[in-house]
């Protein structure tokens, strides 16, 4: 396989005590559309949050439970898929956040991370930098960087977006070189995606196809990770008159719709799933290239 020159691509995760910013952060890199391309990513075996395509790579940042003190069986379990995680991906960011002194729990997972990942490089990210001062930063960044040895160290603030996408580049960096992992912007290339929006189009169609003759597209818009699988997509139409079809009184066959084929998905993705669908004209959707393409034709 080839792949341009200088390009690289990995996974990385975030780990920090609760609360310290990594959901912020995760999505502040991703941007504010993510984009996840399913529960059951194929490369990997974790919960994707959200993928950055670039020029020059391509960064999956994958989510991971947060490592507990064990007190049972089941906490021992959850620490062995944190375990797992850490040992799989390429790179580490590990956060502390800016308004608070480092203190055991930070110490506690440095050290059990360097049990499992000791080769896995580690990024030393200092999070929420917009709640202190600069001589408190300064002073925190010293702290952390006595803490263990990081490949990098740095401030961040997710919320301004100060630094972040300094931390993509300092992530990227860390990557192997290789050819991108997922494909790049819609989702349509993904084949669950289609699975999906073909279980839609077969829930639409079914009782008026002699009504709605091959003139009804689905695309996947949106999937968004959670505890149920938020799906939403659109349902395209040629006509005014067809939207109402499609759609029912009071928006009654537009339920049942959404129904049958989220039963599908779920049986599909063995996951709870949220399906929102939206019906739309897309007028004369069939003989404009750039709609088709969109629409995965
Ligand atoms: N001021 C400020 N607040 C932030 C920043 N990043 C995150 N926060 C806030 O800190 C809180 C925790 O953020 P999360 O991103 O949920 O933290 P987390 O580490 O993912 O939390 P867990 O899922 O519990 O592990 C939220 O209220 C955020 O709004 C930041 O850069 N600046």
């Amino acid at each position: 396989m080839t792949w341009p020159e200088g390009f690289r691509s990995g996974f990385a995760c975030f780990v920090g005590r609760p609360n310290v910013g990594k959901s912020t952060l995760t999505n502040a890199i991703v941007g504010q559309k993510v984009a996840i391309t399913s529960s059951r990513p194929q490369t990997t075996r974790h919960a994707i949050r959200g993928i950055v395509h670039r020029e020059d790579g391509q960064l999956v940042l994958v989510d991971t439970p947060g490592l507990h003190k064990p007190r049972t069986l089941l906490g021992e379990r959850l620490n062995d898929v944190v375990r797992t995680t850490w040992a799989e991906v390429d790179v580490i960011g590990f956060c502390v956040p800016a308004d608070q002194a480092i203190g055991p729990g930070d110490k506690f997972i440095i050290s059990e991370l360097r049990k499992v990942a000791d080769r896995t490089p580690v990024v030393g990210v200092l999070t929420k930098t917009d709640l202190v001062s600069r001589d408190q930063i300064a002073e925190r960044l010293m702290a952390l960087s006595q803490l263990a040895e990081f490949a990098e160290i740095v401030p961040v603030s997710a919320t301004k977006g100060d630094q972040v996408e300094l931390l993509a580049d300092l992530l990227l960096a860390q990557m192997p070189p290789g050819p991108p992992l997922y494909p790049d912007g819609e989702l349509s290339d993904e084949p669950e995606t289609t699975m999906i929006a073909e279980f839609v189009r077969e829930a639409a169609l079914e009782g008026v196809r002699d009504e709605l003759p091959h003139s009804l597209a689905v695309v996947v818009e949106e999937m968004i990770e959670g505890k149920t699988l938020q799906i939403r997509a659109e349902i395209f139409v040629e006509r005014q008159s067809q939207k109402a079809i499609v759609i029912g009184r009071g928006g009654s066959r537009l339920k049942e719709v959404g129904t049958q084929a989220r039963e599908q998905i779920e049986k599909m993705l063995g996951t709870k799933v949220h399906l929102e669908l939206f019906v739309k004209v897309a007028k004369d959707w069939q003989r404009d290239p750039r709609q088709l393409r969109k629409l995965g034709f």
